[in-house]
Formats: C-alpha cells, sequence, structure tokens
C-alpha cells in the first residue's frame, strides 16, 4: 500500500497480464455480520483485508464475537442473537456497509434485551444520511438518539431498557437515497420474527436494486428464505434463525474488477487483461459494468471466476446510460469517457453526491484539470472525449475516495488517446484505495507498461559517509519510489568474492562474478545467494573491500545492467558515485551530496560507536581520505558531480531538511 501524500503515475502506454481481486467489500461486511448473530462457527474465505472490513470485524470483537484468523481463512463464531455486551462504542470509518447494518442490528438487539450503543464514524461519516433508516427502527419502537446532527451518524441506539417491539404492522422505509437502509432491516429483523412474520415495505423508488439482491442471496446461505413482492414488499417468516453455512468463500470485489475491465478496454495489445475471482457467476450488480464497457467497444469474455478483457472499437464510443444499477463501477465510465468517439452521459447517479464524498462534484471537478469538459447536474454527469494534445498534467484531489483515485489512475494511459504530449498524473493521498483495495496501485503496476523513457528517477551521489543512503531512502519512502542503493551492489559483490577466494585484483572473475550476482532486497534486509547479508554489507572493511571491487571498469560494466533494472514503475530514487553521471544520465534531478570530511568522521563514528563497533576520529578521517582519492581519481566513473547535478553540502544540514530541500527541487521539476 502507497501511504506517501501524493503518487505520480508516469504516462502509460500499455496493459496486460494477470490481476488477482481482492474480495468483494459488500459480500464480505454482510458475511461478517450475519455470521456474528449466528449461532455456532462460519468459516469465511477470502475475505476482503481493508479499512471497511477491519471496522466491522473490530466492532464484532467488541460485541463478544470470537475471531480466529488463520493463513486462508477467519473462523467467525457469533453472539447466536444474544447480547454479550450490553455497552460500547463503535467506530464504522467510512463504511456504509458497517454503519448502517451495525445500526439496526444494534437497535433492535439493545431495544429487546436491553443496551445503548454508539455508532461513529469518521467526519464524512457524519455527513452521509441515515435518517430514513432511523425513521424505521423508531416505527419499530427501537429508541434511537441523534448525536450530532438529526439524520445522520453519530447516533446512539438503545436506551439499556428493554422495550416491546411493533412487528405486527409493515415498517416503512425509504430507498431512494440508498438501498443500504433496506439491506440493513432485511439482515437485522430476523432477530424479532419469534412471535410472526415481520414485513417490510418500500416507500418510493429502491436505488441500486441489486445490492439487494446480493443481501437475499447472503440470507438465504444463512438459513433465512424472505419472501417477496419484486423489490417493493418484502416478509421474514416467522421463527427465522441465522444458520452458519459452515464454510462461505467470498467472490472477488466486482465493483474494483471495473479498473481492470476498463485498463483492458483502453489497452493497446492483443494480449487481454485477465480479471480472477470474479466472473459470469458472480452474484454482485456491478457485473454488469461489463455491458456498459461493452457497449463502449471493450471485448469481454469470463467464466466461473474470471474475465478476460481486450480492446475492441478504438476510440471506445460515448454511451448514455442509466446507471442507478451500477452506482460504484458507474464512475470507472466516467473516466473511460476521456478515451471516447462523442460524450458519455451517465444518468439516475443522484446517490453519487452522498458516498464517499459528492462524486458528481468531485469527479467533473478531477476531469476538468485534466482538460475535459463535463456538465453535471443533480443527478447526472456528461464528459466529453479529450483529444489528444488537450491533456493537461494534473495533480488529482481524492477526497478520500477510494473510487477517485482508483478511477483517476486510468488517466496515465493518456498516450494512448493519440499523438500528443504524454502526460504524468499525480494522485493525492493514495492511501485512501485501503477502504475497498489496500494494494490497487501494485495491482496496477503489475500490469501497465509506461512509456519509454518515462519512469522518473532521483540521483543522489556523493562520497562516503555523506549521509546520502539516508537521504536517497527517505525520498524514496516519500515518493512511493524504488530505491537503489548501488554501493550495496559493489559491497556484495565484494562480499561474494570473499567467500569465493577470489582475488580483489582480479578484474575479469570479479566482472564474471558480479553479472551472476544472485542478489535479492527485501525490504530492509539484503539477501545474497539466499543468505542474509544486511549486517556484514554495512561493516567497514566490506567498504573498503568495495571501493576496492568498484574500481574496475569490467565489474562496473556487469553491474551496470542489474542496476538499469530498478526503473521501474512508479519510480527510483538511486544513490551511489556515478548514478547521475554513468547510470542514469537523463534522471530528472540529479544531486550531489557532501559534508566536510570532518563532519563525515565524525557522523560515522558516531554511528560506530552507536553500533558497539570500535573506532577512532583520526582513524576514520585517514580512511575517508583515501577513499575519497580512490574514489575521485579512477579513471572509469569517478566520483564527481554530474554536469546538470544540484550541490548541496549538508554539513550544517538536519536529515529532515535536507530532505525537505529536495523534494523541494524535485517538486519545482515536476509538471503539477
Ligand atoms: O449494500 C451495499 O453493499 C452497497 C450499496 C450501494 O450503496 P447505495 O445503496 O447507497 O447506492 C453501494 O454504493 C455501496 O458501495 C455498497
Ligand atoms: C459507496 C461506497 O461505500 P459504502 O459501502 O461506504 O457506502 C463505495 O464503496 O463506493
Amino acid at each position: 500500500m502507497y501511504s506517501t501524500a501524493f503518487l505520480d503515475l508516469p504516462p502509460l502506454v500499455n496493459a496486460a497480464g494477470t490481476v488477482r481481486l481482492p474480495g468483494s467489500k459488500s459480500i464480505s461486511n454482510r458475511v461478517l455480520l450475519l455470521a456474528g448473530l449466528a449461532e455456532g462457527t462460519t468459516d469465511v474465505r477470502d475475505l476482503l483485508d481493508s479499512d471497511d472490513t477491519r471496522v466491522m470485524l473490530a466492532a464484532l470483537e467488541a460485541l463478544g464475537c470470537r475471531l480466529q484468523r488463520n493463513r486462508a481463512s477467519l473462523l467467525v463464531t457469533g453472539i447466536g442473537g444474544q447480547l454479550r455486551t450490553r455497552e460500547a462504542k463503535l467506530f464504522l470509518g467510512n463504511a456504509g456497509t458497517a454503519m448502517r447494518p451495525l445500526t439496526a442490528a444494534l437497535a433492535v438487539l439493545a431495544a429487546t434485551q436491553g443496551g445503548a450503543f454508539e455508532l461513529s464514524g469518521v467526519p464524512r461519516m457524519h455527513e452521509r444520511p441515515i435518517g430514513d433508516l432511523v425513521d424505521a427502527l423508531r416505527q419499530l419502537g427501537c429508541p434511537v438518539a441523534d448525536l450530532a446532527q438529526p439524520g445522520f451518524p453519530p447516533l446512539r441506539v438503545g436506551d439499556g431498557a428493554t422495550h416491546m417491539l411493533q412487528t405486527g404492522a409493515p415498517i416503512r422505509v425509504r430507498g431512494d437515497v440508498s438501498s443500504q437502509f433496506l439491506t440493513a432491516l432485511l439482515l437485522a429483523l430476523p432477530l424479532v420474527t419469534t412471535d410472526g412474520p415481520v414485513t417490510i415495505e418500500v416507500d418510493g423508488e429502491l436505488i441500486s436494486k441489486p445490492y439487494i439482491d446480493i443481501t437475499l442471496r447472503l440470507l438465504a446461505r444463512f438459513g433465512i428464505d424472505v419472501q417477496r413482492d419484486g423489490y417493493r414488499r418484502f416478509v421474514l417468516p416467522q421463527g427465522s434463525a441465522y444458520r452458519t453455512p459452515g464454510r462461505i468463500h467470498v467472490e472477488g470485489d466486482a465493483s474494483s474488477a471495473s479498473y481492470f475491465v476498463a485498463l483492458g478496454a483502453i489497452a493497446a495489445t492483443d494480449k487481454p487483461v485477465r480479471i480472477e475471482g470474479v466472473g459470469l457467476d458472480s452474484i454482485q450488480g456491478d457485473i454488469r459494468f461489463i455491458d456498459a464497457a461493452q457497449a463502449m467497444g471493450a471485448q469481454v469474455k469470463g467464466g466461473d471466476g474470471w474475465l478476460e478483457v481486450k480492446r475492441g472499437a478504438w476510440p471506445l464510443k460515448g454511451i448514455t446510460l442509466n446507471c442507478n444499477h451500477i452506482p460504484d463501477a458507474a464512475m470507472t465510465l466516467a473516466v473511460m469517457a476521456l478515451y471516447a468517439d462523442g460524450p458519455t452521459r451517465l444518468t439516475d447517479i443522484a446517490s453519487w453526491r452522498v458516498k464517499e464524498t459528492d462524486r458528481i462534484a468531485a469527479m467533473a471537478t478531477e476531469l476538468r484539470k485534466l482538460g475535459a469538459t463535463v456538465e453535471e447536474g443533480a443527478d447526472f454527469i456528461e464528459v466529453q472525449p479529450l483529444p489528444a494534445g488537450a491533456w493537461r498534467a494534473a495533480s488529482i484531489h481524492t477526497y478520500d475516495d477510494h473510487r477517485m483515485a482508483m478511477c483517476l489512475s486510468l488517466a496515465a494511459l493518456n498516450p494512448l488517446a493519440g499523438a500528443g504530449q504524454p502526460v504524468p498524473v499525480r494522485i493525492e493521498d493514495p492511501r485512501c484505495v485501503a477502504k475497498t483495495f489496500p494494494d490497487y496501485f501494485e495491482a496496477l503496476f503489475d500490469l501497465v507498461q509506461p512509456l519509454a523513457g518515462s519512469v522518473p528517477v532521483l540521483t543522489v551521489d556523493g562520497p562516503t559517509a555523506s549521509g546520502k543512503g539516508t537521504l536517497a531512502s527517505e525520498l524514496a519512502a516519500k515518493l512511493g519510489y524504488h530505491l537503489l542503493d548501488s554501493g550495496a551492489l559493489y559491497r556484495a559483490t565484494a562480499l561474494a568474492a570473499q567467500d569465493a577466494g577470489i582475488s580483489l585484483e582480479d578484474e575479469a572473475s570479479l566482472a564474471m562474478m558480479a553479472a551472476q550476482l544472485d542478489l535479492r532486497f527485501d525490504g530492509h534486509r539484503v539477501l545474497l545467494g539466499g543468505r542474509d547479508i544486511t549486517d556484514p554489507l554495512r561493516l567497514e572493511s566490506t567498504g573498503g573491500m568495495a571501493s576496492r571491487v568498484s574500481v574496475h571498469p569490467a565489474v562496473r560494466q556487469a553491474l551496470f545492467q542489474l542496476q538499469l533494472s530498478f526503473r521501474r514503475l512508479p519510480g527510483l530514487v538511486a544513490d551511489g558515485r556515478d548514478m547521475g553521471t554513468v547510470v542514469f544520465p537523463s534522471a530528472e534531478l540529479k544531486v550531489f551530496l557532501t559534508a566536510s570530511v570532518e563532519q563525515r568522521a565524525s557522523r560515522r563514528l558516531k554511528q560506530l560507536l552507536g553500533k558497539g563497533v570500535a573506532a577512532t576520529l583520526d582513524g576514520l578521517l585517514a580512511d575517508l581520505r583515501a577513499r575519497d582519492e580512490r574514489d575521485m581519481l579512477r579513471s572509469v566513473a569517478p566520483c564527481k558531480p554530474a554536469e546538470d547535478a544540484v550541490l548541496l553540502d549538508n554539513s550544517a544540514l538536519s536529515i529532515d531538511a535536507s530532505v525537505e530541500q529536495v523534494l523541494g527541487w524535485w517538486q519545482a521539476r515536476r509538471p503539477f
């Protein structure tokens, strides 16, 4: 997951390969609640692990459900409809699928058994309506108190006392703001069917109907067969009781699939984008996104649990579509619209305005930043295609809305819109995808191909102990980029030579070995032939050997390709001695870091003493001077600033100040 302030996507020119989707949010949170209310243990497979399911799991735990995590499954032992805890404060983030159903279930449990529960969320959750559900619960006789603005969370359900509920008359609920209110009642009211059936009637036109189908399917898996008259009237039979199905599998998220369906439709290759985890047999309504994608030109094949998508018509075809049945996936169409031959109009999407953000306004604002012409209304959005040449590099605000981040990432494919200046796209706060798809960007980067030469590189060169390793790794962390510690490659070569008994002067043998170096970087650990060499790599003696190994041109040549291979999406920070001069001469920003030899020697002394290694200042000074001379004077790739490097003397700067300085230079070179 990227937790950086922003993530810059270089222009992308292709996509192919396989993505395995994380579990469906809608199924995961329904299954968790049903398993939590049922008696006995449910073995949940392939559950989504994301912000939305974490808040649900934390709530279930607070309510006394037992959760046992194994590698492939989660065992949920439910409360069997009996409150174990009579009071709790539950924080539900921005998860509508947790807030609405838990409000209903706890309102009913608290009213019938005596209890009081507070439910709250992030500030945006407190702006998302829940009044229609609260009205329905009050009709039943459940005490529900607004803790802030009436009709919105936070809420307190129950007042500690027990109440008789009015289950004899139909409970009326409005369904034109969110289908989750009806879902919440359907999931919760089996709890009060002991004395007779319970009827729910929907007032007005129900939106997002396919989500009710998911609810009914999962209720059936838990032993509850709801009788229904279309989407207007639902009857929960007397004596409905949740029965665990034993084991239940969560299919991949169909809304998350939409980004990869779009990718396949836009990518210019014969090879498909293959999506695994969700397919034509899906119980999720958002699977119907593929119809819309096909109408825009995508070629889609599929079976049980898989889809394959390729580009068909190109440019895509603009469409007009009522999107009431696919409210979440429809957002993806708004970005596909940029690649179309005419306008795309998405209608009946008023609910977009009350989701993670006002999605109609947000989408219009951000598409306009890219250069698009967009018209928005109370319940529609119309997007004009963006011709090649008209695309602008944009920093996309994501409004803490996972779908804004995932949808707008598709704008990075702009080179495919035709001949024009390709532009990168900045996604602000990429962490917001954690709501439903924490590793979205990693999955995207596995499939896409960047425009040649467009993956940004920032180089940090400088002499020994100048602090370039620390600076580079901080920069890489801030930008979400890969890190190449090129010194580590020379150090590893030196260690490998030592192991193999190869003389540090034997250039030919050293080069042969360097070319086959079995080196792996695993987070902060470095493995050589499977052996952890993180600590020996950092020894002063290893540094000395590396400096001797690195004077050989053939060794440098052997490691050259390996270093280039670190330039991968989304970008690279490379530190060493010749990163800007030899290995990445086209780097976007080259920093040459220096500090006085006295400063460097005293920093190194502190470091070594801190590790309990004996050293003296005089010894280190002499050593650094000798290494500087060798590095500067070597005939191949001497350690000197590139002509276009920016010099940074950090003798008097803290690490944070150096990082800020370089990030400032970096930002000045970005087009955002
Ligand atoms: O029941 C569900 O799982 C959902 C219903 C939909 O909400 P609305 O019914 O509010 O449109 C959808 O947007 C949401 O992401 C998940
Ligand atoms: C609307 C969404 O979420 P929620 O479940 O919080 O309503 C969504 O995921 O797009």
